[in-house]
């Protein structure tokens, strides 16, 4: 135990039979054999379930590499991506470094500004950030598994117009690092026609599992966290969940509950974090689970909440309107900084019950009460523990959930690593953009506008 994620549904004991969750047993036993023997719908995006042990030594190296060379000559660093090709990087970063990372001190923070791009179709958003970068030395990380997805594409070429202006063409190749698939898509042709430092998306690795390759890892890096640390607690989880019998296996007992939550009608899941750090953790969580999870009309919708802050806007709906979610709190029980409150002369605010009392106790309360509230509410609770703000903890908490999120895919019954619903909107936005090849659509929907 120790140091290790490990997941609690005793509170939810209410709400789930032992014959209940004895039945599930034998069922996500069934999906974790056609997971881990490779014999199921979308078999052939599994590389993920190897990857702690079995990453590319010589690209991990380079990835250290080029993150000590980023760091010696920039001050930001760009990161340019959307979905699975950037939420892990952002999610690390928020949770292992500093809460205000990019504008404490240099001296505190030691490594570049960290910013991301392309998530958006925002052009307020870059222009602010062309401002924020002014003339500073910066470089950039463009990360595209298709390399053909718009909002990217369209940020990297501002960015690239940006370095190519202030170093020349040939210094700004040195200064763009291309994150891709070993050897197709429009990003890949353009790396090495211009001679960037690529990095590989595997093939057999999807967006949204790709966090522990150097979609991930090099942004992770540059901003001074530790890598190996990383993939050594994923490495940890990834035994366990492939070794460990139900009765002390995390990722299959959340695999198994939430699909008997799921088939008593409880269609929402929301994850929530008592740390602001772990907002971004819970936005990677929500595209792993929603877009393995959601299609064929069937799935849970994964939701999150920050608290204490959304107890004051959703607290309401959560613990009184419609009875059709459950909740899974991340619990991180090992807090580094202590804030203990004071004494107040005249007590005013009512608070000088708490004078003496650290910040993580009221912390720690505020949640146990919460999670017995919501209980009374019927709202299943559920816990996962992370025993720290570290990257040995991260790593284990990233495998936990793609594991379990493999295992509950094949239990819903879907193929859990394609996404084919993520193209309708880009059809439709492709056609009224007047993209070639689009015309009879184009013609359809400017009728429906
Ligand atoms: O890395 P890419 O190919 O730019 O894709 C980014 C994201 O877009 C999606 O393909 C959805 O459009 C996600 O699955 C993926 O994580």
């Amino acid at each position: 135990m120790g140091n290790k994620v490990t997941f609690d549904y005793s509170k939810a004991a209410k709400f789930i039979s032992a014959d209940e969750v004895k039945s599930m047993e034998r069922i996500v036993e069934q999906s974790k054999e056609v997971l881990v023997s490779k014999s199921g719908a979308g078999n052939d995006f599994l590389g993920w379930i190897d990857l702690p042990v079995a990453y590319d030594k010589e690209e991990f190296a380079r990835i250290q590499k080029a993150a000590e060379k980023i760091t010696s000559d920039s001050e930001v660093l760009v990161v340019i991506g959307i979905g699975g090709s950037y939420l892990g990087a952002r999610a690390a970063v928020e949770f292992l470094r500093h809460s205000f990372y990019n504008v404490v001190s240099k001296e505190v923070r030691k490594t570049p500004e960290i910013y991301f791009a392309g998530n958006s179709i925002s052009g307020r958003y870059l222009s602010d950030l062309i401002q924020v970068i002014g003339d500073r030395d910066f470089s950039v990380n463009v990360i595209s598994k298709s390399g053909t997805t718009t909002e990217p594409a369209i940020a990297f070429r501002v960015f690239k117009e940006m370095l190519e202006k202030k170093y020349g063409k040939a210094e700004a190749a040195k200064r763009i690092y291309a994150t891709t698939d070993k050897s197709r898509g429009a990003l890949k042709k353009l790396a090495t026609e211009e001679g960037y430092e690529t990095f590989v998306v595997p093939d057999d690795v999807g967006g949204r599992f790709s966090v522990l390759t150097a979609v991930g890892l090099l942004p992770i890096a540059v901003s001074g966290a530790d890598i190996i640390k990383l993939m050594e607690g994923a490495a940890d989880a990834r035994k366990d969940a492939l070794e460990k019998p139900f009765a002390e296996n995390g990722p299959m007992q959340y695999a198994a509950v939430r699909n008997i939550l799921l088939r008593k009608g409880k269609q929402i899941e929301v994850l929530a974090n008592y740390e602001p750090s772990l907002h971004y953790v819970s936005e990677w969580w929500k595209q792993l689970y929603g877009e393995s999870e959601g299609k064929d009309q069937k799935g849970i919708f994964p939701a999150s909440v920050d608290l204490t802050t959304d107890l004051h806007s959703m607290g309401q709906f959560i613990q009184d309107g419609s009875r059709n979610l459950f909740e899974t709190v991340l619990n991180v029980t090992d807090s580094e900084a202590e804030i203990v409150i004071g004494e107040e002369p005249v007590d005013l605010d009512g608070l000088n019950y708490l004078a003496g009392k650290n910040m993580d106790f009221v912390n720690k309360s505020a949640m146990n009460g919460t999670i017995l509230a919501h209980t009374d509410g019927n709202v299943p609770n559920l816990m996962i523990t992370v025993p720290g703000q570290d990257e040995y903890s991260l790593g284990q908490l990233f495998y936990f959930f793609e594991f379990a999120c493999g295992v509950s895919g094949y239990t819903l019954g879907v193929n859990p690593f394609n996404q084919p619903g993520v193209e309708s909107y880009k059809k439709n936005m492709f056609a009224l953009l007047g993209k070639p090849g689009y015309e009879a659509e184009r013609e359809e929907l400017m009728k429906r506008l």
